[in-house]
């Protein structure tokens, strides 16, 4: 069994601090850099820069402001941040994925490019979730609905902090991105399974558009025509 020293706390913490800031300490003994650099970026997460242009970013941002946005439910509670599913949409009150309404034409080329870029089948994207958080909303700790499987965030309007934690023994270790609008960041493997992730309070309105893949495409009838 595992017993905590008062000194293995202390660099325990350290860890934490570094791993906070998401920055490597010069300062730190070998050892513990070395620890820290393992967990520089969760594995299964990377992005990607400009993956929209500037004129479809203003494009997408005029559809979403015309789509029927409604408060994420969560069971009996509202969330602050809005948002629209086609495809699958999951239900927090009846604990299943419900189907929602097929995905509008204008977002169906963005699935197709989300697809292309990363070597999966066409048709591979079933589900869509658009997001829109007001200045001051955010997204708490959470691993995405174990129905879906790879996430694909498409980020619009304004950057974001972009958090990741997991627990390793007692001690939580913590990754911040900066995420820029136009960018597209992958969820996948770890980073997707292992690791929570959240998104601090925006500085400014910003938009998402969350593409997901299932994770048990055949057999359950999961899989939608568009
Ligand atoms: O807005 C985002 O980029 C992420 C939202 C998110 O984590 C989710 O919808 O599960
Ligand atoms: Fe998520």
């Amino acid at each position: 069994m595992m017993t905590s020293t008062p000194a293995l706390k202390s660099r325990n913490q350290l860890a934490e601090m570094a791993l906070v800031s998401g920055e490597v300490q010069r300062a730190m003994p070998d050892q513990l850099s070395l620890f820290v650099d393992k967990v520089a970026q969760p594995s299964g997460f990377s992005f990607e820069p400009d993956f929209v242009s500037a004129d479809e970013e203003r494009a997408l941002i005029g559809r979403l402001g015309d789509l029927p946005l409604t408060p994420f439910q969560f069971g009996a509670f509202e969330g602050k941040r809005r948002i629209a599913s086609f495809g699958w949409r999951y239900d927090y009150s009846m604990q299943k994925l419900q189907q929602a309404s097929p995905m509008p034409d204008w977002l169906i080329p963005f699935a197709h490019r989300v697809e292309s870029s990363f070597q999966l089948a066409s048709g591979a994207i079933q589900q869509i979730l658009c997001t829109e958080y007001d200045e001051g909303v955010g997204i708490g700790w959470h691993r995405d609905k174990p129905h879906f499987d790879e996430v694909f965030g498409l980020s619009l309007a304004s950057a974001c902090k972009f958090r990741f934690r997991r627990k390793v023994d007692d001690v939580w270790q913590r990754l911040t991105f900066d995420i820029e609008p136009r960018s597209l960041y992958r969820l996948s493997g770890a980073a997707r399974n292992v690791w929570e992730h959240s998104i601090a309070p925006v500085a400014a309105r910003r938009y998402s558009v969350t593409f997901r893949t299932m994770a048990i495409a055949a057999g359950k009838g999961w899989g939608l025509k568009r």
